[in-house]
């Protein structure tokens, strides 16, 4: 069977969700987002070992939370920006297996967007899951701006996914250029490499602000997912 070990992330801190604590610990339908979030990996038969990685003053919390699962190995401390924790849990994965990189706060990624992207990530050693933008995007640079060719714009989201050696390499080599960007996938960009693309789907959003728990909560019920 195809096996991925995966990297959730829940070091931030929410400061958009404006809710006076990590957005990780909000409930929705009666139960955490990070805990909506590790279940999809836990229940899901591909995936082999699931590295947590929270915010070092919840830590104790984190580890509480996670001793329900069997898949989770550590939870582990992450640093000041999203890349940094995502560096903190590659130091720690034990496998070389396709290694899948999430963010804690997209509890509704699904096991078929899974494991279409593990297929395309063993083809062609990096790939990400995105979808169509629906906006038109206009680009605001020295006071003119211009407007982006829409059909060729897509809106990345997480899981992002790579062979372990390269993920291990274009983490490295980031941290020894001190190179930033805000997911995984672009940091592949300062090798001059590039990830593919796997269509995944609009349900998959990030929670970020405070708008964005009312739209989970219906999604919940319309899946009949609420355990409130
Ligand atoms: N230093 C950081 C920053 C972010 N993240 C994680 O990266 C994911 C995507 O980040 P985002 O949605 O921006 O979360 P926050 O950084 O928590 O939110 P905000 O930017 O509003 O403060 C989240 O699961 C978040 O917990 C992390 O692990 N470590
Ligand atoms: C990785 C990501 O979720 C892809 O959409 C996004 O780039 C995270 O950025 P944020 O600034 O932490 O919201």
């Amino acid at each position: 069977m195809p096996l991925y070990q995966v990297i959730v992330l829940a070091a931030g801190q929410g400061r958009r969700m404006k809710a006076g604590k990590n957005k990780q610990l909000l409930e929705i339908g009666g139960k955490t987002i990070i805990e909506r979030t590790v279940d999809v990996f836990e229940s899901d038969a591909w995936c082999d070992s699931i590295y947590l990685v929270a915010h070092p003053s919840e830590l104790k919390l984190m580890k509480q939370l996670a001793s329900q699962y069997d898949k989770v190995k550590s939870v582990i401390p992450g640093g000041k920006e999203r890349q940094d924790s995502v560096r903190q849990g590659v130091n720690q994965l034990e496998q070389n297996l396709i290694t899948f990189i999430h963010d804690g706060a997209r509890p509704f990624i699904s096991h078929d967007e899974l494991h279409r992207l593990y297929i395309e990530t063993e083809e062609s050693d990096a790939a990400f899951l995105g979808v169509p933008v629906t906006d038109t995007i206009k680009q605001i640079k020295d006071g003119y701006v211009e407007t982006l060719k829409r059909d060729e714009l897509v809106a990345a989201q997480t899981p992002q996914a790579f062979k372990y050696d390269l993920l291990k390499r274009v983490h490295d080599y980031a941290y020894e250029h001190q190179l930033y960007a805000t997911d995984d996938v672009a940091l592949l960009e300062f090798l001059n490499q590039s990830p593919s693309y796997v269509e995944g789907s609009y349900q998959n959003f990030k929670i970020t602000n405070p708008e964005d728990i009312q739209k989970a909560e219906n999604m919940l019920k319309i899946n009949g997912l609420d355990h409130s």
